[in-house]
């Protein structure tokens, strides 16, 4: 299997080094536009394969996509990340352009390949790469629940004191502050979260948890990447060993939640056609209000972005 990861920075780099640590690819090819930057990170993960003990080759190329060629996924993380002060939203105009550019290199080498978006704003990245792929949805989603579940989950685990892994949860929504936890379907090894954690506890940790990318952005000074890295890493997996795994992922809606043709996060099975099914949960009033607000949110934002497009066709 051959795994491509777009951007060597923080959220990519990281990617590629779970990739290649965890031997869930044979070869990871990291492209980035700045000059001899992938190649010496892909050359200091290689230098780590005698030391943890790994096989899979990391490759590093400056735009050169023919490199890339062959690829069975390809991770796209490039573009600007945000500082403190900024929402995901005020990279749009940036890195729209970066995506188009790059959807188009990735598709010219490799046309069979199942593309994820990682690039914020990123319900709307993951649009644009659907505009430009002309991917159905199928092959080109976007990551953010698992990261956005994996905050909410270690802050529960550190609140209830227990082993993360023992905690498992599901979110909806677009990646940003409208994101819907979903407490009704948070278990601690099986038992409801609601058993074992009171109300105002766990609407703080639900705050938290959408707040979850700005808090870190206030700390780092820019955007997280070990868990952002991890959990495109952990999609990766799930599609080249068809592991059927189920995540929270952004999928274009169609008609499902009873929305139609917008970029959500939704639970799905991930396996070796990329999205193999869409889970529909039977949200209640409270919950289907929350992800009603939520789309409309990314809506307004994925018009803005074919706004721009007309009047900038290079965003096209
Ligand atoms: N979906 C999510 O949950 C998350 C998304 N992100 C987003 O991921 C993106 C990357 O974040 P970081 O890795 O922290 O940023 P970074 O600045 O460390 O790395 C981005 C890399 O992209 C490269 N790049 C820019 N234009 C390019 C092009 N046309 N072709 C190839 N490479 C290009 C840059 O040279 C840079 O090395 C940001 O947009 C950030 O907001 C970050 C964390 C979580
Ligand atoms: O907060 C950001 O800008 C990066 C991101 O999406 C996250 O860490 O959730």
């Amino acid at each position: 299997m051959k795994v491509t990861v777009v951007g060597a920075g923080n959220v990519g780099a990281t990617c590629a080094d779970v990739l290649a640590t965890r031997e869930i690819a044979n070869e990871v090819v990291l492209v980035d536009i700045k000059e001899n930057f992938a190649k010496g990170k892909a050359l200091d993960i290689w230098q780590k394969a005698p030391i943890i003990g790994y096989d899979t080759r990391t490759v590093g190329v400056t735009n050169d996509y023919a490199r890339t060629a062959g690829s069975d996924v390809v991770v796209i993380t490039s573009g600007m990340p945000r500082k403190p002060g900024m929402t995901r939203d005020d990279l749009i105009s940036i890195n729209a352009g970066i995506v188009k550019t790059v959807t188009e290199n990735v598709l010219e080498h490799s046309p069979n390949a199942i593309i994820i978006i990682v690039s914020n704003p990123l319900d709307v990245m993951t649009y644009q790469a659907h505009l430009t792929s002309k991917l159905p949805r199928e092959k080109v989603f976007g990551m953010a629940g698992i990261l956005d579940t994996a905050r909410y989950r270690a802050f529960l685990a550190e609140a209830l004191n227990v082993s993360p892994k023992d905690i498992q949860a599901v979110l909806m929504g677009g990646h940003g502050n409208t994101m819907v936890p979903l407490p009704r379907y948070t278990t601690v090894g099986g038992i409801p979260v609601t058993e074992l954690i009171g109300k105002e506890e766990l609407a703080a940790i639900v705050d938290r948890t959408i707040n979850g990318g700005g808090e870190l952005v206030n700390l780092i000074g820019t955007s997280a990447w070990y868990a952002p890295g991890a959990a495109a890493a952990q999609m990766v997996e799930a599609i080249v060993r068809d592991q059927r795994r189920v995540f929270p992922v952004c999928v274009e809606l169609k008609g499902e939640y009873g929305i139609d043709g917008v970029y959500l996060g939704a639970p799905v099975i991930l396996g070796k056609n990329g999205i193999e099914r869409i889970i529909e949960l039977q949200l209640n009033d409270e919950e289907k209000a929350l992800l009603e607000t939520s789309r409309g949110h990314v809506k307004e934002v994925m018009d803005a972005l074919d706004k721009m497009s007309k009047e900038q066709p290079a965003n096209a």
